[in-house]
């Protein structure tokens, strides 16, 4: 018999997404609900397999829907069509704005959020006291050379649209109502750099970007000062006090002067308190990121160098004291450096000391020994025995001697000389730590390593010096902290997401033009920035191991003559402070917990990922574009989106810790956050209603197959789809190429077939156990399970949701844990509800969970009959992550989803991205399941010693050390 099954018939409910918060979204039924079966789905007559079939065979009502249909480029244009139209005819381009379009993690703050007006009202508003647009504050740090800015932006207060049925408090007992009376904003703290020399290009920032307008008074950042009377900028350094008069002059603002020290230090904390991996060391050209335990900071010397060198003995929050310094510093660097080789700048002369040979200059031991080490006192040939020594016995003047050995030994004379002295300070008081900071390091690795070298000497390898991400910018960020109740002093490490914007006017902390006003601008300047593309990225190049090895200062070796010596520039982004941000309550050890699965710090890892994402990059494009309309504009987007990524890409390779420590989730996370950087909503959205569609239709007939088998067999059987139909997944390469070969459905009916057990890690048998009992012991269900969902379409329409069905009806309360913003073909939170409710009208088990869950809003409004037919089910809800990567790290999670695990007692994380890239090795305080298919070769020979499509079915009961029954 070949008869059709209906494709899905265009939705009957009326669409009415508000906010992240998926709590808040509530779907209105415009028809009448279907009665349909208690208890289950619909009696049908015919097998899953044959009605696979049937789907899978396309009849000229109802052709197959195809994933190759996508990259038909007549059909693409189609599909481009019904997006623009669809866009212009309701509210859902407004929503794909305020949601999609900025960069941080969650876009909205909903502290404090309250429906203003009518709760019946078709849109009332929602006012969100706490978000507000590009209200901006200001700190600097005037020094001699350069003036370093910090500011902080926020979006405007702004009503959005939307509708709350219940609150998050009511639901998970959220509270965003800050505990203080006032609360930390969240918003972006962007770090700056002019020279000193050219304080009318920083003043015309400052203008143009209305920094000064912030409204604040002397002492409150947050107290409304409408217009500039009165308006004051704190700043720190000398040129507080030099260029006071100009700042009254040109911006008609007070300067309000802090103390220099106290900036330091106060700047030094917060970035240590603050931010993961702020401190690294650097030794032999290799950097390591080390993790402060922050109960553990105190006390520590810090070491200032800028011109001058300041040492400060830090036991806490504002209490310091300076306890030593030197008058050889960067100015000493500098200043005789500038007499000796007529440099022009510091970067010059720090630049020509990398091609630099100080064995010319320096007197060395092996001059003094005839070629021989010292060893009697440790001392090899190569150490230096005296700074410019060799110059008194050579009869040699000034211009025999190469400016670029003149450099390099004046760097090593300065740096050594105040390791040296920062490690004995260090030694008199008692201090383990010791960090280096001030912008005479600028991110020079060869300045790292001799000043590592000189500590790591001295104290015969107790003591390591450490250096600062944001070493330049403590002055400024102290000043910046010294505003009051701004509530920064209160952020943890998990309120910070850093991010790396390209086709910004500046990239990371250097500025190269005016600010940009809009994206054409930022699109023309990332076509400027890629033709001057390598002037700019160069970085300069790291030692390589041994350079400065223990016994001596071997000569730097350089990559190449373009180099770069304010390499730091490009070390910092922009701090998105998100004080939503939680950590995941589950973690078993959130101290230890390490999100990535491969250490892409190997370099042959990095450049395995690098190819790979390099090669993905066109048809990424393609898609992006589409998703746009493919007009000029979305591909002039396109092209600049392709090359910020690939820049960002060709920095890592160079210096893969560059932008701190760094992690496959991190490289994926890049490319979301570029695609949006050049406002790409939703590259896949496309892709993803049309699985979602062709999947839906076949639900009723799978949820049929799954109720006609015993529990044992059905739960394989969910285990199996889920695993199964976690193949649908547009960021594998082998998977897209599959997907050329057949429909949505043939393809899923394959990779069932394909699933046999046991699979490469294997604990089915123990998580069957767990939910169904054996032997005399009954079942336990559990009360809450999370079920971290991955992919739209298949995935989550035949895969989780009919997991998710099968814990409800065991009662199990099921939260659905999705991606607050779009990346690659995941579904997002916000699209979940309209799955759940197009679903559970086959479904009663469904659907009555879903109402009780608050996702189908009628039967809470008025349905009494409903509400008593619904108490007997447990909810179905639907929560964001917090995230936008394919990823997913649990130290920084939406405070909905925190609240919603508070008591939880089953995890399920689906998909390569969250389940192995990601926590693959995440410890639960609950029962853990991970479940994915590798759809990656190499993946699957380093995790799990299998192939392309093996699957991964790990169960952790919460309080057993049981280990996988892996067969690798
Ligand atoms: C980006 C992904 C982690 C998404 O996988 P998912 O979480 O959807 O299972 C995955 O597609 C991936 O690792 N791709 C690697 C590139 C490739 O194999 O082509
Ligand atoms: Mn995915």
């Amino acid at each position: 018999m070949r008869s059709c099954l209906p494709l899905l018939p265009g939705s009957a409910l009326r669409k009415r997404c508000f906010g992240v918060n998926k709590r808040s979204i509530v779907l209105k039924r415009t028809t009448k609900r279907k009665k349909v079966h208690s208890g289950g789905c619909k009696e049908r007559d015919r097998g899953l397999v044959e009605k696979l079939e049937v789907m899978a065979s396309p009849t000229e009502d109802h052709p197959p829907i195809g994933i190759d249909d996508i990259n038909d480029e007549s059909k693409k244009k189609k599909l481009n069509t019904d997006i623009v139209e669809r866009e212009s005819g309701g509210g859902e381009r407004e929503m794909g704005h305020s949601i999609h379009r900025s960069g941080s993690r969650p876009q909205l703050d909903l502290s404090k959020a309250a429906i203003q007006g009518n709760f019946e009202e078709k849109d009332p508003t929602i006012l969100l006291p706490n978000q507000s647009d590009d209200i901006s504050h200001l700190a600097l740090d005037i020094g001699g050379s350069l003036i370093k800015l910090v500011y902080f932006s926020r979006q405007e207060d702004r009503s959005t649209n939307g509708r709350r049925k219940k609150s998050l408090k009511e639901k998970f007992g959220v509270s965003n109502v800050n505990r203080r009376s006032y609360p930390i904003l969240g918003g972006r703290l962007h770090f700056v750099k002019f020279e000193t020399a050219k304080i009318n290009e920083c003043l015309d920032f400052i203008s143009s970007k209305q920094l000064h307008r912030g409204g604040m008074d002397a002492r409150h950042w947050n107290s409304d000062a409408p217009n500039n009377e009165n308006a004051v900028i704190k700043a720190t350094g000398g040129g507080a006090f030099k260029f006071a008069d100009l700042f009254k002059e040109r911006l008609g603002v007070s300067i309000d002067k802090e103390d220099e020290m106290g900036c330091l230090v106060s700047g030094a904390n917060f970035l240590l308190k603050a931010i993961r991996h702020e401190a690294f060391t650097h030794m032999e050209g290799q950097k390591e990121f080390v993790q402060i335990d922050t109960n553990d900071l105190f006390p520590y010397l810090l070491v200032n160098i800028g011109s001058g060198v300041s040492m400060i003995k830090v036991d806490g929050d504002g209490k310091f004291q300076r306890v030593s310094g030197t008058n050889v510093g960067g100015g000493t660097y500098w200043g005789l450096g500038k007499l000796l080789t007529k440099c022009k700048s510091f970067d010059e002369l720090l630049e020509l000391s990398q091609r630099g040979d100080n064995r010319t200059i320096d007197m060395l031991v092996g001059d003094i020994y005839g070629g021989m080490d010292y060893s009697k006192i440790g001392l090899s040939a190569s150490t230096i025995a005296s700074s410019f020594g060799k110059a008194i016995s050579e009869n040699k003047n000034l211009e025999d001697y190469r400016p670029e050995d003149i450099s390099l030994s004046l760097l090593r004379m300065i740096s050594y000389n105040i390791g040296q002295i920062a490690y004995l300070n260090a030694l008199r008081f008692g201090l383990k730590r010791i960090f280096f900071g001030g912008f005479f390091i600028r991110g020079h690795a060869y300045t790292m390593d001799t000043i590592s070298f000189a500590v790591q000497f001295w104290s015969k390898g107790d003591a390591q010096a450490m250096f600062l991400r944001h070493e330049g910018f403590l002055g400024a960020l102290g000043a910046f902290m010294s505003y009051e109740k701004h509530g920064l002093d209160d952020l943890m490490v998990h309120h910070l997401v850093e991010r790396f914007p390209m086709g910004a006017p500046y990239t990371g902390g250097k500025i190269h033009g005016p600010p940009l006003g809009d994206l054409n601008e930022k699109i023309s300047w990332m076509e400027k920035f890629v033709q001057k593309g390598t002037e700019i990225t160069a970085p300069v190049p790291m030692a390589p191991p041994g350079t400065t090895g223990l016994g001596g200062f071997e000569v730097p070796s350089s990559k190449g003559d373009t180099l770069r010596s304010d390499a730091s520039n490009l070390n910092v982004g922009v701090l998105h402070l998100v004080p939503t941000l939680e950590v995941f309550p589950l973690l078993a050890d959130p101290k230890t917990y390490e999100p990535n699965t491969i250490d892409i710090a190997d370099h042959g890892e990095l450049e395995y990922w690098f190819t790979v994402l390099s090669k993905h990059l066109p048809d990424l494009v393609d898609k992006a574009v589409a998703s746009e309309g493919g007009t000029e504009d979305a591909k002039r987007r396109g092209d600049a989106f392709a090359r910020a990524f690939s820049a960002h890409l060709a920095r890592l390779m160079e210096e893969p810790a560059a932008y701190g420590k760094l992690g496959l989730a991190n490289l994926l996370e890049l490319r979301e956050e570029c695609l949006r950087e050049f406002q790409f909503v939703d590259a896949y959205r496309s892709i993803k209603q049309r699985e979602n569609e062709a999947s839906l239709a076949v639900l009723p007939d799978l949820l049929m197959e799954l109720d006609s088998m015993n529990e044992e067999a059905r739960l394989l059987a969910l285990i199996e789809g889920v695993l199964a139909a976690n193949i649908f997944d547009w960021g594998s390469r082998a998977c897209v190429d599959l997907y050329h070969k057949g429909t949505i459905i043939e393809i899923y009916r394959m990779s069932r077939n394909k699933m046999q057990r046991p699979w490469l890690v294997d604990d089915f048998d123990v998580f069957k156990e767990r939910i169904l009992g054996s032997g005399d012991k009954q079942p336990h269900p559990h009360k809450k399970a999370l079920l971290f969902v991955d992919n739209s379409g298949a995935d989550v329409v035949l895969g989780m949701l009919p997991l998710a069905r099968e814990l409800l009806r065991r009662g199990t309360e099921v939260v659905l844990v999705a991606n607050s913003l779009p990346a690659l073909n995941d579904v997002t939170a916000m699209e979940i509800p309209d799955i759940v409710a197009e679903a559970a009208k086959h479904c009663d088990i469904l659907r009555r969970a879903a109402e009780a869950g608050g996702l189908l809003v009628d039967a809470m409004i008025n349905a009494t009959d409903v509400n008593k037919e619904n108490s007997s089910s447990v909810p179905l809800m639907v929560v964001e992550n917090g995230c936008g990567s394919p990823c997913i790290d649990l130290r920084q999670v939406s405070s909905e989803l925190a609240s919603a695990a508070k008591n939880a007692d089953l995890v399920i994380l689906e998909g390569m991205g969250r389940a192995l890239h990601t926590n693959y090795d995440a410890r639960f305080k609950c029962d853990a399941l991970k479940l994915a298919m590798v759809k990656n070769q190499r993946l699957a020979e380093k995790l799990i010693n299998g192939n392309i499509y093996d699957c991964v079915c790990r169960y952790e009961p919460s309080n057993s050390k049981l280990q996988s029954s892996s067969l690798c």
